[in-house]
């Protein structure tokens, strides 16, 4: 008998679990040997040899390597070796930067790896899905992937979307009961849920009764999901520089050569110099450094509790001009107590903190005893029983399992006594209409112990306003009127206004029995109880973060389901709401098109009592007005508007995996103040990419002038080819990879957003590397003539002194790349890495001139100290030149 033939006792026989229990920590242990890890096979990884090969595949490279074929066939073996030696070192640079990028995307795919809720020695846990084994129990609601494949034992109007692996986009409903035609596909196996299919409505339970590679999932081969690493727009744009770059280079090369030729040198040498200076003058470690650049900054992200799940986000988060932001949890904590009540036009107080089940109620400053009042305890009890949070206690700790908001309700009941199992036993729960946040409420019907039934809806009050037919008063059922309207209204708004969070609390007699009742059947006619009003504090960070975000430019926008007035209340305290700033609500926003909201958007800063669905508008209204928005969500219905925005942020905590993978971004503690420095961070890495992209292109502008000059001025060779190559690897390699490192301008925050077509050079950046680039060539050839003039029958010693300056030149240059402004503005030591690199590269550059082993492969002669004051005069012109200028435009 297949499983979907089967009913639930004899699934559970068959595959052998406890359903009281779940199966055991041995248990699993045993089934993990003998069916592996729940987990689709990936491809296979690339080796680490692999990738150390695929550094020598570049095509400069191998011009290179060419080049050093040709001067062993011709007999110049130090040549050849010291090229090799350079080269490899080169490769081994590359292979290392590769490697930590692709580890931190490792650890950031672990990151965001799936879990799953799985029923084990008798509790609920929540485990990675990949551990899960076949014969466990594991349950879902809305939002969920399914993790394995499941035979159903409970559902609660559930519903899952199966299109990833029948093509059908429709969602299917799910019941438990067995199947017994004979063969049938999986879109009709309705008591079953797939690996990889996506719950969109209501919840589960069920058991495992596949993993892996044994699902239908893991049948189809083709459907293996290859994570694609997206490339960041500025890593496209720098890669189009690059080819730009060795058209370039390769024309210059040609030129030298040619023009060398003419003057009377010799072709070989003329050969290895222009391999060598185009060598020097492709960027080719560029790429590689961008990369290690974002990835230590993804790494920087990780520790502020943002996961970047879309490379290209880091950069995109620099450019952010709005966040749209949940209300619940994310600007407030989440954390909800329940302070008023009110019902029969009486409002009530309840005193306590957090989820602790102590505190008393007052009337008018008086305490009572909630149980004297029918309606009150009606109140109380009906919002414990329509329900799903329970109250855990860990030592002297009070923590919620499940939703707030359901938790508050749960620990007002038993402030006033009242014990949920107890409840239990007095209403049987019949049938369940989960909450969603479009119809904003919830609803069971229940049978009490004489087999009445009726029906228990709590909701947003606004919503049960309009459902309720009557209003319980005193005791009796009065028909809801205007003046009662008016007066729940007033009772609302008076809670609202406090910034509480209300929920009202109706119900109805149901008479018909025997069959299942449909939401829409249910959720009418309704009698109103009251309302329960409860705190959820501001966050106390997410003030500072909010002006801060003003501060840069960034406007922030709360979207909340919750009530206008509660929001607008939060808003002030956030300072959100400005004097002059609209409020919209859904009903508002349901009428608008996109090209009317366009029209005052920008103005609004809080949407109320919003769906999830209106935030696709919204997205979509900024974005027509410009704006690169950032937009946060948890649930399914949310995915649309993450996937639409510009940066699309799910929740850690309380997001759904489905709202996580539409995201871009996941904010690890569901906190506002997490997307400010995220955006902090992005802003940071682009300007780290801008500074070595300057320092990098400046010093390769230098090496390229330095030559071109000294040919044009028909001059010998300022530099030999393995000098050259010897600047490419040392001394613009490691402080390059320090300048990813640097701390963040103090102004960073201060600046507008960027704008996200903003090219590469922009913001004066082709001028620095132009001018500086000039002028580190210029400086170094001077050098160079200067001392050819003192000593001109030394070439060696005029080119020992030249590549000095080229080197020093270069390394003070570095320090004038960290900031926007000047050298001047930042203390030029602030970064210990980059003073680590400037002085190893130093230390390496006077071993190359003073070691006597490597003078004769580098071609050096040991500089007298009298002439090293030429080259620091000569090496310091270029960064302190311009940067004078500074002084001049400050005043
Ligand atoms: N579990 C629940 N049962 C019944 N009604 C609820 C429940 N949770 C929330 N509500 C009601 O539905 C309204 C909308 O809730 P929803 O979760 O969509 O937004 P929110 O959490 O208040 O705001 P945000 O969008 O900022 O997270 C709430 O204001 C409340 O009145
Ligand atoms: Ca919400």
């Amino acid at each position: 008998m297949k499983f979907h033939e089967m009913q639930p006792q004899e699934i559970a026989k068959a595959i052998q679990t406890d359903l009281q229990a779940g199966l055991s920590s041995s248990e699993v242990k045993k089934r993990r040997e003998q069916f592996g890890w729940n987990e689709l096979e990936a491809e296979e990884k690339q080796s680490a040899l692999l990738l150390f090969f695929s550094q020598f595949k570049d095509f400069m490279v191998l011009v290179l390597l060419g080049a050093t074929l040709i001067s062993g066939l011709l007999g110049e073996y130090v040549d050849a070796i010291a090229i090799m030696a350079i080269v490899f070192l080169n490769g081994l640079l590359g292979f290392f930067q590769e490697r930590k990028a692709e580890k931190s995307l490792d650890a950031l795919k672990e990151l965001s790896a799936p879990n799953a809720n799985v029923f084990r020695d008798g509790k609920w846990v929540k485990i990675p899905s990949k551990e899960l084994v076949p014969g466990d129990l594991i349950r879902f609601a809305s939002g969920d992937r399914i993790s394995a494949d499941v035979r159903l034992l409970e559902v609660s109007s559930l519903e899952i979307e199966e299109s990833a692996l029948t093509g059908e986009s429709v969602p299917t409903s799910k019941d438990i009961s067995p199947i017994h035609e004979g063969n049938i596909g999986i879109g009709d196996m309705t008591n079953m849920a797939f690996m990889g299919t996506m719950v969109t409505r209501g919840s589960g339970k069920g058991i495992v009764i596949g993993t892996g590679m044994k699902t239908a999932m893991g049948q189809i081969a083709d459907m293996l999901q290859s994570t694609e690493t997206l490339m960041t727009p500025l890593q496209r744009r720098l890669e189009q520089l690059g080819k730009i770059l060795i058209v370039v280079a390769l024309l210059l090369t040609l030129l030298v050569v040619i023009v060398g030729v003419i003057q009377g040198n010799d072709l070989y040498t003329m050969f290895l110099s222009g391999v060598s200076l185009a060598v020097a003058a492709i960027p080719e470690g560029l790429p590689a450094i961008v990369t290690v650049g974002l990835s230590l900054g993804v790494q920087r992200m990780i520790k502020k509790n943002a996961i970047v799940r879309k490379l290209p986000a880091v950069e995109t988060l620099g450019c952010a001009s709005v966040i749209c932001s949940d209300k619940t949890g994310t600007l407030t904590q989440n954390k909800m107590t329940v302070t008023h009540l009110w019902t029969s036009n009486q409002q009530y107080h309840v005193s306590g903190q957090g989820y602790e089940p102590v505190g008393s109620f007052y009337r008018n400053e008086k305490k009572i005893q909630p149980d004297q009042n029918e309606q009150l305890k009606m109140l109380l009890q009906f919002g414990m029983l329509c329900n799903h949070a329970e109250l855990i206690q860990d030592k002297q700790h009070f923590r919620i399992d499940g939703d707030p908001t359901e938790g508050a309700l749960l620990v007002a009941g038993m402030k006033a006594g009242y014990n949920k199992v107890k409840l239990l036993n007095e209403f049987k729960i019949i049938q369940e209409f989960p909450f969603d946040s479009t119809r904003k409420m919830m609803s069971i019907i229940v049978e009490n112990r004489k087999g009445e039934r009726f029906a228990i809806t709590k909701g947003a009050p606004d919503v049960l306003i309009g459902l309720s037919e009557s209003v319980l008063s005193d005791g009796v059922k009065q028909y809801v009127n205007l003046p009662w309207r008016k007066t729940l209204q007033t009772a609302v708004d008076s809670l609202a206004e406090q910034a509480l969070r209300t929920i009202a609390i109706a119900y109805k007699p149901i008479h018909t029995k025997g069959r299942m009742l449909h939401e829409a059947e249910v959720e009418k006619e309704l009698t109103f109880i009251g309302l329960q009003g409860m705190i959820d504090p501001p966050r106390p960070e997410v003030k500072d973060a909010i002006l801060e975000c003003k501060n840069a430019g960034i406007k922030t926008v709360m979207i909340t389901g919750d009530h206008v007035i509660t929001a607008k209340a939060i808003g002030k305290q956030l300072g959100i709401l400005q004097p002059n700033s609209l409020v919209l609500d859904g009903a508002a926003l349901q009428s608008m098109t996109v090209e009317a909201l366009e029209e005052v958007v920008e103005d609004v800063n809080v949407f109320a009592r919003v769906s999830p669905e209106h935030k696709l508008k919204i997205v979509k209204a900024l974005q027509n007005k410009g704006h690169i928005v950032a937009m946060t969500g948890d649930g399914v219905n949310d995915a649309p508007a993450i996937k639409a925005a510009d940066i699309g942020i799910a929740m850690g905590i309380t997001g759904t995996d489905v709202a996580k993978e539409s995201s871009a971004l996941v904010l690890l503690d569901d906190n506002f103040a997490t997307i400010k420095s995220a955006i902090q961070e992005g802003r940071n890495i682009y300007e780290n990419i801008r500074k070595f992209v300057r320092y990098l292109l400046a010093s390769n502008v230098g090496e390229i002038l330095v030559m071109l000059f000294a040919m044009i001025l028909a001059l010998p060779l300022p530099l030999i080819p393995i000098q050259i190559l010897w600047v490419n690897l040392v001394t613009d390699g490691l402080p390059a990879m320090a300048l990813g490192l640097d701390q963040p301008e103090g102004d960073v925050m201060k600046r507008k957003p960027r704008h996200p077509k903003e090219g590469v050079f922009a913001r004066g950046l082709g001028w620095k590397v132009i001018s500086r680039g000039f002028l580190i060539g210029a400086a170094t050839l001077i050098a160079f003539i200067v001392t050819y003039h003192q000593h001109p029958d030394q070439l060696a010693y005029a080119q020992t002194v030249a590549f000095a300056t080229l080197v020093l030149a270069q390394l003070i240059h570095v320090f004038d790349c960290r900031s926007e402004h000047s050298i001047f503005s930042r203390n030029p030591f602030g970064n210990p890495y980059l003073v680590g690199a400037v002085l190893s590269s130093i230390v390496l550059m006077l071993v190359v001139i003073y070691f006597p082993p490597f003078q004769p492969i580098f071609d050096t002669i040991p500089i007298i100290p009298f002439d090293w004051l030429l080259i620091v005069a000569m090496a310091s012109l270029p960064t302190f030149l311009l940067a004078g200028s500074f002084f001049v435009r400050k005043k």
